[in-house]
């Protein structure tokens, strides 16, 4: 019988033909008639890689002599054709803790499905590379996404998602365990935050940076409603408990520029969860800070596990580590919009401000359970997009049967029969669920029982994964000065209920450039002009919502439009420019056209924090 195997790229491993191997040729890859030269053959005619010379298996395994083919040579396996090059995607080969043969774990899956959600969004070969690889060779991967936010990771792609069974893979969440995005409503008007008065509000947010008031009130917040347990990390991570932290994380006032779900005087008993035009918000984007990463060193490589079997007690161990830094995380981002309240609604949060209430002076426990409850009150929603979440898999259709699909938009559902939401934990937005659905949504009833770990290496959930149930509304950010959109997810059959994207979608518009290469072209084409690119009127808004930079002949165009940003570190200036972002219409569009989402609307950045050194 003939061996029945497919030949890939070993760069562009979606780039593939199938080839029969006839039983009678040689394993030995030295004859002209051997499986290494028809493989290499096949490569040349059918993939057009003229310099085809070395074959690889997914994990790296390099097939140079008659044992390496011995071993590897069955139905299905997939030989990685490289014109020279090194092997593309995650080894296993050298790791003990991954057996198998031919360097593939015996529990990878060559043949899980991978979807690509991108078609107008640029996506980068190499993070296609990254995606497939990782998805055939970490075991117990069923299910790979890739958002249209793609982009290349150091090892693995950001704008990812992997559906696992029997498998934990904590390099895959990262060391931001948490990380996520939060939106709260404020008091401000558009008036207030608009041109120079965003330049002022800007010049306001100080004192946002060293640790807030004592360890005893940061264990506190981070507490259970009857002071009972607390996730708290001790006083080495919680001493940066509230603030927003390096990188592209950021806290920015926006204004509802358009907004699809009516008006807050139309009635809506559940008006929290949902935005209206003209409304003031604070998207605030931050992690578990160096939390995450102390959870991430304890379970890797020097903790002696890369990938973990959930029968382990490890898994365990990991699962509690990492949602202890998940409800941190959340805490961080309620604190985070404590503290820039206080700022931008003087009176009121006196909490949040270091200078408020005197150190010194007795609070009681209550007084700080209730400044976080009334962030709370603000809050429209959070969502973790770099975590795992235990699910049943595939999901249910009869889940989500009867949930808004694209051409009820316009008709939005009455909210005065949902639940509230009393925003004592994060993702508890049921909003806009339909009665009917509501009724009808019960996850438990309908599933298998088996567990699925759906790993978001940068994903949006599509629900509250307490309840299971859909989220009203979640921003798709763009950049410091790019639209934020206002993502409806959506269940049907389009999508199969949500399977296609593993029930999420992309968390931003995800870099087009890497941060070396922004900091190189962009430090260039703005030479001299750091400043000038914080500036609210340096940049101008095109009729999207898009900011056309000012740049060389066009500095200072223009006075509307422009995002006042906060960010005294001259290199992530460069690094974050809106230049280094994909189109976050382009990735907005993608998720629609697959079915997984409506666009209910879009904000507009007017104050963008990212740091002071202070
Ligand atoms: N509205 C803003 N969006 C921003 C800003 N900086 C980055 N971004 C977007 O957020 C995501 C976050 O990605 P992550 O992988 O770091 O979690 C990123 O893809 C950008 O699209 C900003 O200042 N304002
Ligand atoms: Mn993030």
């Amino acid at each position: 019988m003939p061996t029945r195997v497919t030949v890939a790229s070993n760069t562009k491993q979606s780039q593939k033909a199938p080839l029969l191997i006839p039983s009678s040729t040689s394993f030995d890859p030295n004859p002209s008639s051997s499986c290494y030269s028809l493989v290499i053959k096949t490569a040349q005619s059918k993939l057009r890689l003229k310099k085809a010379s070395r074959i690889f298996v997914h994990g790296g395994r390099e097939l140079t002599t008659q044992k390496d083919w011995e071993d590897v040579l069955k139905d299905d396996v997939v030989l990685l054709v490289s014109t020279g090059e090194g092997y593309v995607g995650s080894r296993t080969e050298d790791d003990p803790s991954k057996p198998g043969q031919g360097g593939q774990h015996a529990d990878a899956n060559p043949d899980c499905s991978i979807e690509l959600l991108a078609d107008n969004a640029f996506v980068d070969t190499l993070s296609i590379t990254q995606l497939e690889t990782t998805a055939r060779a970490l075991p117990g991967i069923v299910h790979a996404v890739g958002q249209p936010d793609l982009h290349p990771g150091t090892k693995f792609p950001i704008g990812a998602v992997f559906v696992s069974k029997g498998w934990l893979h904590p390099p895959l969440i990262g060391g931001d365990i948490g990380c996520g995005m939060a939106w709260y409503k404020t008091r401000l008007s558009r008036s207030q935050v608009e041109g120079d008065k965003g330049r002022k509000i800007a010049e306001k947010l100080r004192g946002l940076e060293g640790a807030w008031r004592r360890q005893e009130d940061r264990e506190v917040w981070l507490g259970d409603e009857e002071g009972k347990g607390s996730c708290s990390a001790g006083e080495q991570w919680d001493a940066s408990l509230g603030t927003v932290g390096a990188g592209n994380h950021f806290a920015e006032l926006q204004v509802v520029e358009e907004s699809s779900m009516g008006n807050p005087t139309s009635g809506r008993e559940d008006a929290q969860h949902e935005l209206y035009e003209d409304e003031v918000v604070l998207l605030v984007h931050s992690g578990s800070r160096g939390y995450g990463s102390h959870i991430l060193k304890a379970f890797t490589k020097e903790g002696g596990h890369d990938s973990i079997r959930d029968d382990d007690s490890t898994a365990k161990e990991y699962l509690d580590a990492h949602d202890r830094a998940c409800a941190w995380a959340s805490g961080n981002r309620d604190l985070i919009a404590l503290r820039f309240l206080a700022c931008l609604e003087p009176g009121s949060w006196d909490l949040g401000l270091n200078s408020g209430i005197p150190l010194g002076s007795s609070l009681s426990a209550d007084h700080i359970r209730q400044a976080r409850r009334d962030v709370q009150s603000r809050r429209v929603v959070d969502i973790w997009h770099n975590n795992v979440e235990i699910t049943t898999w595939p999901p249910a259709q009869s889940a989500y049967e009867g949930w808004l699909l694209p051409s009820d938009s316009a008709t939005l559902p009455d909210s005065s029969t949902q639940k509230a939401n009393n925003g004592d934990q994060p993702h508890s937005d049921t909003a806009a669920l339909p009665a009917l659905t509501a009724q009808k949504f019960n996850i438990s009833d309908e599933l298998p029982l088996e567990k699925f770990y759906i790993h978001r290496k940068g994903a949006a959930p599509t629900h509250n994964p307490s309840s299971s149930k859909p989220l009203t509304i979640l921003p798709l950010p763009g950049s410091r000065a790019t639209p934020t959109l206002i993502l409806h997810p959506t269940f049907t059959p389009h999508n199969t209920y949500g399977q296609t994207n593993a029930l999420s979608l992309a968390h931003g518009a995800g870099r087009a450039l890497s941060r070396a290469k922004a900091a190189t072209y962009v430090a260039e084409k703005y030479a001299g002009k750091a400043n000038d690119l914080l500036r609210g009127d340096f940049v101008k808004a095109d009729k999207r919502g898009n900011k056309i930079a000012g740049g060389k002949g066009g500095e200072g165009r223009d006075v509307h439009g422009g995002c006042w940003v906060v960010c005294e570190d001259k290199q992530l200036v460069w690094e974050e420019a809106p230049e280094a972002y994909k189109d976050v219409w382009d990735v907005g569009e993608d998720l629609v056209a697959k079915g997984c989402c409506e666009s209910w609307g879009w904000c507009r950045g007017r104050v963008s924090y990212k740091v002071r050194k202070e």
